[in-house]
C-alpha cells in the first residue's frame, strides 16, 4: 500500500488539490502536476499561472506533503525554496519545485551493549536506524536541549561508542560532578577527568579547564608538524567533553572567559585534520555559551526537547516549523554536515541502551 503511494503521484497531487489555495488553480485546471523520483518528489507548475513561485509556496507544499507523506517518508526541509530544472521539452513546464526525502528517522534500540561494542564497525557510531556518523569526518559535536530533555543519556551513549570502541581517547570535564564524571569513573578515567571540589572557586575551575584546553591546543600544533612532514599520518582521535557549558563562565571574570573562548576556538578551528575535537553539551549554544565559531565549524548537531524557532535558532539554519518531530524521551532534531550526507535537517530519536548501574 505504501509502495504505492510512493510509486504514484495521484495520492500526492489529491493533497495538494484539496489543502493548496491556488486561488482556484488545481492539477485539474493543469496547474501543476506532481512527479515522483526515488529519493524525493517534484511541483512541476505549468506556466503561466496565476500563483507565484516563492519559498512561501515551497514550504506551505513542504508542510502539506510531509504530514501526509508520513509514516512512509520524511521530507527534508530546506532553508529556501529549491528551484530545480525539468527535463520537459515544453518551456511552460521547464521548472519545478523539489522535495528531498528520506525514510522516517526510527529509533536505535541496543538491547546488550556488550555484544553490540563486538560487532559493530569500529569507526561509525549509529544515531538512528540507518543513521550513522563517521568520526573521522566530525570536526566537534554540540548537544543542546532543556533540562530532562535527555542530554546526559545520549552523551553518555557517545561516549560509550566513542571510548569502548577505542575510536577515541577522551578528557572529560563536568562542571557539576554529575553523569560525565560518573561514567568516567565507572571506566577508568578519573585521572583525565575534571570536576570542581569544595574549595575551589569558579574562576580557579575555569582556569584549570584553561589548562587541560591549552594542553590539546599545544598536542593539536605537535600533531601538525607530524602531519607537515607526513601528511598521510592517522592519529589516535582525542576528545574534549564539557558538559553544562553556558553555566561553566557564569559569573567567571572577563580575562579568564576570554582565554576559555579563544582556547575552544583554537580547538574546533584547527582539530580537525589532526582529529581533536570537542563534545559539548549545553541549555543553548547563545553567543554567551560558546564563540560563533565554534557553532559554525561544529558539524554534528543534537537538538533535544522542545523544538521551536526559539530552541533552534542557534544550531539551525532552518525554521523547524512543519518538521514532524516525534514525541517521546530523547526525541529532537538532528543534523549533520559532511560530504556524505547531503545537508539534511532530521527529526531526531537517541538510541535507547542499557546504561550501567550507577551513572545516570
Ligand atoms: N533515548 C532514550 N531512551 C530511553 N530513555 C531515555 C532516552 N533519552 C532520555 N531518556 C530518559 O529521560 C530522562 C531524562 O534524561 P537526562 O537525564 O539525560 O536529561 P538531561 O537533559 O540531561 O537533564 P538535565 O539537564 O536536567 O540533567 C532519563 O530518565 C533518561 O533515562
Amino acid at each position: 500500500m505504501i509502495e504505492d503511494i510512493l510509486q504514484c503521484p495521484a495520492y500526492l497531487t489529491q493533497c495538494l488539490n484539496i489543502s493548496l489555495d491556488l486561488s482556484g488553480e488545481t492539477s485539474y485546471t493543469n496547474s501543476f502536476k506532481v512527479k515522483i523520483g526515488k529519493n524525493g518528489f517534484w511541483f512541476i507548475p505549468h506556466f503561466p499561472a496565476s500563483y507565484v513561485l516563492d519559498n512561501e509556496l515551497y514550504q506551505k507544499i513542504y508542510k502539506i506533503a510531509n504530514a501526509a507523506l508520513y509514516p512512509a517518508k520524511s521530507l527534508l526541509k530546506q532553508s529556501a525554496m529549491y528551484l530545480v530544472e525539468t527535463d520537459a521539452k515544453d518551456f511552460n513546464n521547464k521548472r519545478a519545485f523539489y522535495f528531498p526525502w528520506t525514510d522516517v528517522s526510527r529509533r536505535l534500540i541496543i538491547s546488550d551493549m556488550e555484544s553490540y561494542l563486538q560487532t559493530k564497525d569500529s569507526k561509525k557510531i549509529e544515531i538512528m536506524q540507518d543513521v550513522e556518523i563517521d568520526y573521522d569526518k566530525v570536526t566537534s559535536i554540540l548537544i543542546a536541549g532543556n533540562s530532562g530533555s535527555g542530554k546526559s543519556y545520549v552523551l553518555t551513549y557517545l561516549l560509550t561508542m566513542l571510548y569502548l570502541k577505542g575510536i577515541s581517547d577522551m578528557y572529560i570535564i563536568d562542571p557539576k560532578c554529575d553523569v560525565p564524571a560518573r561514567w568516567a569513573h565507572a571506566y577508568g578515567l578519573d585521572k583525565r577527568t575534571l570536576f570542581p571540589i569544595e574549595e575551589m572557586s569558579n574562576s580557579d575551575f575555569v582556569s584549570k579547564v584553561n589548562d587541560i584546553l591549552a594542553k590539546l591546543v599545544t598536542i593539536i600544533y605537535q600533531r601538525q608538524r607530524i602531519l607537515y612532514r607526513d601528511p598521510h599520518h592517522q592519529f589516535k582521535h582525542l576528545t574534549v567533553c564539557i558538559d553544562e557549558v553556558l553555566a561553566l563562565t557564569d559569573g567567571v571574570p572577563k580575562k579568564i572567559k576570554d582565554s576559555f573562548f579563544s582556547l575552544l576556538s583554537q580547538i574546533s578551528l584547527l582539530g580537525r585534520a589532526t582529529f581533536v575535537h570537542l563534545l559539548l553539551v549545553s541549555q543553548r549554544f547563545s553567543n554567551d555559551a560558546i564563540p560563533i565559531a565554534v557553532r559554525e565549524q561544529a558539524n554534528v548537531c543534537l537538538q533535544l526537547g522542545n523544538i521551536s524557532k526559539k530552541t533552534t535558532q542557534f544550531l539551525f539554519d532552518v525554521d523547524p516549523d512543519g518538521i514532524l518531530v516525534p514525541i517521546g524521551k530523547g526525541t529532537g532534531l538532528f543534523q549533520i554536515t559532511d560530504n556524505t550526507h547531503p545537508f539534511q535537517v532530521l527529526p531526531l530519536l537517541t538510541p535507547t541502551y542499557q546504561v550501567k548501574e550507577g551513572i545516570l
